[in-house]
């Protein structure tokens, strides 16, 4: 199976603007994708970057980063056409900072001619791809649209059902699974920056030098 980790490098998670600065964005994203890249690779998996530009890291990736400036389904759909059911592809978004090794292994374990891991909000956080005809339409509940093109073209979808796979990082108070459930460089990335949850009569917030910034 070749597995696809996309990556916007140039401005990422511009949604958490109200609470990171553009650098402390880029340092939390890269951050998070080092986290899945060691997930997938810890299944026994090398993943690939699809990246919208070369990325500049002090510290090295392991990974190969293949450079598409193109939008995320174009350069997505670009790496489709050669797969077979013996040589599936994956697609796992670089911002699933609660990602492990079991959540992964079980989507790429679901079988159907599509697999999909959907966020929260209808999105498509994670997919795999054995049939043919199958193309991408990322963006706008695309897993919906995923659903019907896989109806359209007569493929069996497997959902999976995973609360890790579904938590998407993009928003401010996604920062709070980030911190209670997220496994390594991502929360460490958080906490370096002054982050820590905020314990209420409700729902846990994260708070950040003295301020609340979501509840
Ligand atoms: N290669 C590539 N990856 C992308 C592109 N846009 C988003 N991604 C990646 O796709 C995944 C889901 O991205 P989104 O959450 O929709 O967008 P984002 O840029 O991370 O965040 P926002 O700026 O807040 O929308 C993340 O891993 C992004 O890094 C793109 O145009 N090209
Ligand atoms: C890539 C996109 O992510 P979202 O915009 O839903 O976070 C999607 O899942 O279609």
């Amino acid at each position: 199976m070749r597995v696809l980790v996309p990556f916007a490098a140039d401005a990422p998670k511009t949604r958490l603007e109200p609470v990171l600065s553009a650098d402390e964005r880029a340092a939390f994203a890269r951050a998070m994708l080092r986290d899945v890249l060691a997930a997938i690779d810890a299944v026994g998996y090398e993943p690939t970057v699809l990246s919208t530009a070369p990325l500049e890291l002090e510290e090295p990736i392991s990974a190969p980063v293949v450079v598409d400036d193109r939008p995320l389904t174009p350069a997505v759909d670009a790496r489709l056409p050669e797969r077979s059911e013996d040589d599936p592809v994956a697609v796992v978004m670089a911002d699933l900072a609660l990602a492990t090794p079991d959540a992964l292994e079980r989507l790429f374990a679901a079988g159907g001619d599509v697999a999909i891991a959907p966020g929260r909000g209808a999105g498509t956080n994670a997919l795999v791809v054995r049939h043919p005809e199958f193309r991408v339409d990322y963006h706008g509940g695309s897993f919906l649209d995923h659903r019907e093109i896989t109806a359209e073209i007569g493929a069996d979808l497997a959902v999976v059902d995973s609360f890790r796979l579904s938590t998407d990082i993009d928003e401010p108070a996604d920062l709070v699974e980030v911190l209670v459930h997220g496994t390594d460089r991502a929360p460490a990335s958080l906490r370096e920056r002054g982050f820590e949850l905020e314990a209420d009569d409700g729902r846990v917030g994260i708070a950040r030098a003295g301020n609340a910034t979501s509840s």
